[in-house]
């Protein structure tokens, strides 16, 4: 199995609305997220790419118009866009376009990532 990753970075504020009273993600709150894309096949085409790394730049066109710089929960109308949900929703986008996707990790402070990989 082949397999090749690409990172790209935003930052954005969130809250998780759902955490009891005194969490302080409960309140609004910034991170500079780093999102790593993994993809994955069998086969390589006739340059020997799994995808061209390039091409992978439409998602770092996506996220800069869509989440850079902005409050998650009015983007995606959602009260808790948590780390885990969030790598999914970025892997449905990718695994639309690119069908050898494979997993989606972000990393959201130093010391938390999540990842979501079927
Ligand atoms: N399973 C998850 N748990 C938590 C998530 C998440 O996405 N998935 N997110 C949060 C908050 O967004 C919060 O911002 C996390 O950062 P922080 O509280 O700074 O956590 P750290 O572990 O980095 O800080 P400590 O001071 O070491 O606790 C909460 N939970
Ligand atoms: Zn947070």
């Amino acid at each position: 199995m082949y397999r090749i990753a690409k990172e790209f970075a935003f930052s954005a504020s969130h809250n998780l609305t759902d955490l009891p009273e005194g969490h302080p993600c409960k309140r609004v709150h910034g991170h500079n997220y780093v999102v790593t894309l993994e993809l994955a096949s069998e086969e390589l085409d006739d340059t020997g790419f799994i995808v061209d790394v390039k091409e992978l730049n439409a998602l770092r066109d996506w996220i800069d118009d869509t989440l850079d710089h902005r409050h998650l929960n009015e983007v995606f109308d959602h009260p808790n866009v948590t780390t885990e949900w969030l790598c999914k929703v970025i892997f449905d986008w990718c695994k639309a376009r690119w069908c050898q996707t494979s997993a989606v990790k972000i990393q959201e402070t130093p010391k938390i990532w999540a990842e979501y990989r079927p």
